[in-house]
């Protein structure tokens, strides 16, 4: 029978893995339904996907199979009373925010609820997310293959021991908007020496692509691959001491360390 997926806060988030499930066709519109505080967006996320409005959060409890909570941190504990007497037994309930625990979830929810917790990111809203996860023990192996199925159709599934989840979203969940910013960068610097725009946006976002392909499909290591750009007494070496001089490695280690400490983690 085809599953009933559903997300409670249709923000940023929701929206993308709404995207990349529509466009994989992993579930017809009619099965997915949103719900959400104020009615704005739901109203945009139906006309893009033809996806159902709930009427509230708890029609989507009651209704669906998977739940994702798709809330900020600060809203799981109202939200979790509000809807806790309404999932039906067998269904399974996602949670997605940030440094948010499976068992600090299972003590809200006071009785034995079908648990994952879930990292994505934006892109499976083109179908290339990397979603970390990690499941409680009432997940059945049959029901962990399910969700990774999913989670497998906006991009790529990791199963990680929980422990390392708070790392999983610092530098998959939240990455994203570092490389964003680097494109931009990169981009801005070729508008400097007068390239369009545009066409400096597909330069830089293209390498980057192309880059993070070869580290994935060589398996080679990200240092031999910076060092074959690197020309003996050429420019890309130049470009290199120029970023070690202006510290982008710690630069990033500092931006994972400023993440881990705001869930708290040293
Ligand atoms: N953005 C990202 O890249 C990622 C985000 N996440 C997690 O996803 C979650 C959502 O983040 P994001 O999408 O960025 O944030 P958004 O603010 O875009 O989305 C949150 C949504 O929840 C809605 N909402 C708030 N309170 C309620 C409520 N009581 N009932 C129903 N809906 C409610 C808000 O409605 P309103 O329209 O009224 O504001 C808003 O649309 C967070 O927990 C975050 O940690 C995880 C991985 C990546
Ligand atoms: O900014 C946040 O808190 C969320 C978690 C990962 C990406 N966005």
């Amino acid at each position: 029978m085809k599953k009933r997926i559903g997300f409670i806060g249709s923000g940023n988030m929701a929206s993308a893995m709404i995207a990349g499930i529509i466009n994989a066709r992993y579930s017809e519109a009619v099965d997915v339904f949103a719900s959400n505080r104020s009615i704005g967006k739901l109203l945009d996320i139906k006309e893009r996907y033809g996806v159902q409005i709930a009427e509230n959060n708890v029609s989507v409890a009651r209704n669906c199979d998977i739940i994702f909570l798709s809330v900020t941190p600060d809203m799981y504990p109202p939200v979790i009373e509000e809807i806790k007497d309404f999932i039906r037994e067998d269904a399974i309930v996602v949670l997605i925010a940030a440094g948010q625990t499976i068992s600090q979830n299972e003590e809200r929810f006071g009785r034995k609820v079908k648990m994952v917790k879930a990292m994505p990111n934006m892109p499976v809203a083109v179908g290339e997310g990397l979603t970390s996860f990690s499941t409680n023990e009432f997940m059945t192996e049959e029901e962990i293959e399910e969700i990774k199925t999913l989670f497998e159709s906006f991009g790529k599934a990791e199963l990680i021991d929980e422990s390392l989840m708070d790392i999983a979203s610092a530098v998959g969940g939240s990455s994203p908007a570092f490389v964003y910013m680097f494109i931009e960068a990169l981009a801005d610097a070729a508008v400097l020496y007068g390239m369009p725009r545009e066409q400096a946006y597909t330069v830089s976002a293209q390498a980057v692509l192309g880059s993070a392909k070869m580290v994935l499909e060589t398996g080679q290591h990200p240092g031999k691959l910076k060092d074959d750009v690197c020309s003996p007494g050429g420019t890309t070496i130049q470009s290199v001491a120029s970023l070690e001089e202006n510290g982008l490695r710690a630069a990033v280690i500092h931006a994972v360390r400023a993440n881990m400490n705001t869930i708290g983690r040293k």
